[in-house]
Order: structure tokens, then C-alpha cells, then sequence
């Protein structure tokens, strides 16, 4: 159960082919631009912002790197950042960490490499995120194209192994403004007692305000993708929203 009572919210830069951009579903192909990464993260960062979720989805996709970039922009930040995509080995968590973000998310090598994130977590603790990303309740990696298992069986080795936070991520929701999976964050809620960041599907201030009421049962934050790009409401008000 959480002591927290405001829900934080994390905007999202998502990068690909050196661009700020939204998908659909995460589907590669349905990229909409925005510009400049380090332009969209100043944006957000000036507009209030506490953190900034910042994913290189080439790494993700394995399609290539932006890790310079990415690197830059964090580097350029004075907020924190929650940095992911790609994060699958020693040199991608060093390099990662090396940026100076507050904590990775690791998708994928929580699927493929237990051992591997199990040593990561006792080395650097809640510096770890696990991002659950799930569509119904099987778990997707490499780039959400691949099923790696199911989500309270993933779970459950993750609590054992000391993961402090997961990012959970309804696939089917994620950049189509169709509303956050409320009972799945209240179902994984019910399965850990480590904190969640809900992402995906965020449309209004209402659906902040869903959000917010889950905040007794364990969720933390929420990522805002598509909804800040798309000016469905400001970062200003979403955060008057959850003040
Ligand atoms: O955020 C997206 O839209 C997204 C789409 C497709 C794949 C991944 C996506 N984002 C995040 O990437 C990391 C997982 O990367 P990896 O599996 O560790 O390489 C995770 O945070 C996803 O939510």
C-alpha cells in the first residue's frame, strides 16, 4: 500500500531515427513526429515537469541507437529521467546509467535474462524499473513484437528479486487516447507492493483523475505520451489535475 497521495506524472519523449515521435499500439510504421527530442523534453521540463520518460526506440526495436543523443538530452535536463529502450546488457546499463538519468526501465532483458536483471537490481536497486508491458495478461519484449510469458508469473519472480518499481504498460492502449487500463494497474496493484507507473492510453484530465484514485492502491505515476503532443489538455493543467 502507498504512503504517496499525488500522483507524479512523466511525460513522454519517445525517439526514433533521431526524432520525438508517438506510435500506435507501439506499432513501428504508425511514427507521428514532433520534432526535436531535447526540444520536447525543455518543453515539458519548463512546462513543470518533475520527470521526463525518454525512450530510444530504435534500441527497442533494434533498428539502431540514439544513444548519443539520448545521452545529450538527459544530460541537458535538470529534471529527473526515467531512460529506456534498449537496455539489455552490461555496456547498455552502464552507458545508461552513465547519463546521469534517476532509473532505467529494462523490458525486454527482464523477459530473456533473469539472472542478468536479478544481478542488476542487487547492484543498483531502485535505480532498476521493470517496464511490464502486456497485452490482456501475456507479456510482450523486443519492441512489443515478441511474447515473453505471462505478466503475475514474471511478477512474482521480479518481487522475489527485489525489483523496486514497474512501469506497466497496456499495449492495446498506448497511443490511442482510448483511456488507461484501470483494472489492469488495479490487478497488478493487488500483486506487488512495489510501486506502479501506469502508461498507456491517456486522454483527458479525467483519465488523470481515474489514475489518481489508484494512487492508495499502489500506482505512483503515470506516463503522458499522446495527449501533451496532441493538446488534449496542458502539462500545467494535468498537473493542477493531480495536485
Ligand atoms: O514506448 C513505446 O511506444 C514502445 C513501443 C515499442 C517498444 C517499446 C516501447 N517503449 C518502451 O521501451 C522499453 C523496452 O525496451 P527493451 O525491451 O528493454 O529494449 C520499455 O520501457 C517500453 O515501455
Amino acid at each position: 500500500m502507498s504512503t504517496q497521495h499525488r500522483l507524479e506524472l512523466l511525460p513522454a519523449v519517445d525517439v526514433r531515427d533521431g526524432q520525438a515521435v508517438r506510435l500506435v499500439k507501439g506499432e513501428s510504421g504508425t511514427e507521428t513526429s514532433f520534432g526535436e527530442p531535447l526540444t520536447a523534453a525543455l518543453a515539458w521540463q519548463q512546462a513543470g515537469a518533475e520527470w521526463i520518460h525518454l525512450v530510444d526506440l530504435d534500441a527497442a526495436f533494434g533498428t539502431g541507437s540514439n544513444r548519443e543523443l539520448l545521452a545529450e538530452v538527459v544530460g541537458r535536463l535538470d529534471v529527473k529521467v526515467e531512460l529506456s529502450g534498449g537496455i539489455r546488457d552490461d555496456d547498455s546499463l552502464r552507458a545508461a546509467l552513465a547519463t546521469g538519468c534517476r532509473r532505467v526501465n529494462l523490458g525486454t532483458a527482464a523477459l530473456e535474462s533473469p539472472e542478468w536483471v536479478r544481478k542488476a537490481i542487487a547492484e543498483h536497486g531502485d535505480r532498476i524499473a521493470v517496464g511490464l508491458d502486456v497485452v490482456g495478461t501475456t507479456l510482450r519484449g523486443r519492441g512489443w513484437t515478441r511474447e515473453g510469458g505471462d505478466l503475475y508469473e514474471v511478477l512474482a519472480r521480479l518481487d522475489a528479486d527485489g525489483c523496486a518499481r514497474y512501469v506497466v504498460t497496456d499495449v492495446d492502449k498506448d497511443g490511442t487516447l482510448t483511456g488507461p487500463n484501470l483494472q489492469l494497474l488495479r490487478d497488478v496493484c493487488a500483486a506487488t507492493d512495489r510501486p506502479v507507473v501506469a502508461s498507456g492510453g491517456v486522454s483527458s484530465l479525467a483519465d488523470l483523475h481515474a489514475i489518481s484514485g489508484l494512487v492508495p492502491e499502489g500506482v505512483e505515476g503515470a506516463i503522458v505520451g499522446k495527449a501533451l503532443y496532441e493538446q488534449k489538455f496542458t502539462l500545467e493543467e494535468a498537473l493542477e489535475a493531480v495536485s
